[in-house]
């Protein structure tokens, strides 16, 4: 049996995860486990190239089996997993680096599942899990929240009693993992000093100023319901409307909070679906609009993030909207135009890294994030 480090990114609906050789480092295998603890799962492998090695319906819907059936399908071709790293979305004020998973971290985790329902129950059935076939098995926690414990005081506080912000009732920032993974491609795209802002669009959807590879602003504040239009999510919102919704309609925290997390954002505004592909597809005259929708919030937070930042230099976009969307990319390209944006049409369409032609003042990019492949590096000490 060959040893593993198995890197999970477990969200509300898919776990995604790649094993790297202990040893070397290098990527053995990718798999994705679809309909994640609903009926109808599936798990997928590929080899580390892509290459299809299974396809397997599960049966049964609890994310514990989903773990074992993993666990299995590594086992089945030689490999035993030696070492867990997880995602966790909420790391708080109290963990700004990768952490060895004890009782205790766990504990504190559990604080923060109210400000990332969709995210952190997940992530701790997923620990449990694998907790449950083996307590000895090393589990480091990684943080989406990490990354921005660089950002300057002033981008952290929100403008309520001080005593708040002590509290940790603060904006965090949310997609670290990701961020990360793109500062370290900086100096090849020859962005090493540069003020870019980095737009990840997928279902949770965010954006990132950062100057020097160093996050210094973000579009998520106190949870990952903040910012842009997200797949259920309806990013900004005028805290009025909590109140309204409480007052005149009636509705109780759980309410709100199913409103916010699970009927908002693109599938809210379209009525259609959370899914952008169905709604570039769509003719109707609201998924349309929320597309537009989409794309405005975009540009809009990118305008924000550069005057924070004093200057733009470049654009990148990743995550699964903005790595496979031509259209989106375009959108929001061309509404930039009068920032010194000049879109290189076959280029955007051929999925290029660079999507501004060479004369074009400032550049935007295509850059695939590598979430997995941050958490092993940032771990790489706790792995040993
Ligand atoms: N070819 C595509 N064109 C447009 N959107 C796409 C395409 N492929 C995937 N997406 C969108 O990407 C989003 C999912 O992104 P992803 O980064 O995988 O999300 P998450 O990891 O948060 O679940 C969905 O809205 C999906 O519709
Ligand atoms: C933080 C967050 O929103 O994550 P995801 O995009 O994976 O839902
Ligand atoms: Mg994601």
């Amino acid at each position: 049996m060959r040893k593993v480090h198995l890197a999970i990114n477990a969200g509300s609906a898919t776990l995604k995860f790649r094993a790297y050789a202990a040893d070397s480092h290098g990527l053995l295998v990718k798999g994705l486990v679809e309909h994640f603890g609903q009926d109808g799962g599936r798990l997928t492998l590929t080899d580390g190239k892509g290459l299809p090695l299974l396809k397997q319906e599960l049966a049964g819907t609890g994310r514990d089996l989903a773990v074992a059936a993993v666990i299995n399908a590594l086992a089945d071709r030689q490999l035993t997993v030696a070492a867990v790293l997880h995602r966790v979305v909420h790391g708080g004020n109290r963990f700004s680096e990768p952490v060895r998973l004890t009782p205790q971290v766990r504990v504190s985790l559990e604080e923060f599942v109210a400000l990332a329902p969709l995210h952190q129950p997940v992530s701790l059935a997923v620990i449990d899990a694998f907790t449950a076939l083996d307590e000895r098995l090393l589990q480091i926690a990684c943080f989406d929240t990490a990354f921005h414990s660089s950002q300057p005081e002033v981008a952290t506080r929100f403008g309520i009693a001080r005593h708040w912000h002590a509290e940790g009732v603060r904006r965090y920032g949310f997609h670290g993992l990701s961020y990360a993974a793109i500062a370290h491609r900086l100096p090849e795209l020859g962005l090493a000093e540069a003020k870019v802002v980095v737009c990840h669009l997928g279902s949770g959807a965010s954006a990132c100023a950062m100057v020097q590879g160093r996050s210094v602003a973000s579009s998520m504040g106190f949870s990952a319901v903040d910012g842009l239009l997200m797949g259920t999510r309806p990013g900004a919102l005028d805290p009025e409307v909590l109140l309204y919704w409480m007052e005149h309609e009636g509705m109780g925290v759980a309410e709100v909070r199913r409103e916010l997390y699970k009927n908002s954002g693109l599938l809210g505004v379209s009525g259609l679906s959370a899914d952008m592909r169905e709604l570039l597809a769509s003719h109707a005259p609201a998924a349309r609009e929320a597309v537009e929708l989409f794309c405005y919030r975009v540009v809009r937070e990118i305008g924000a993030l550069a005057a924070a930042m004093k200057g733009l230099d470049a654009v990148i976009f990743t995550a699964g909207i903005g790595e496979r969307s031509p259209e989106i990319r375009a959108r929001v390209v061309k509404q930039l135009g009068w920032l010194g944006f000049e879109l290189d049409l076959s280029a955007n369409l051929a999925q290029a890294r660079r999507l501004t032609t060479p004369a074009s003042p400032r550049s935007a990019w295509m850059i695939p994030t590598d979430e997995e492949g941050e958490m092993l590096r940032s771990a790489a000490a706790l792995l040993g």
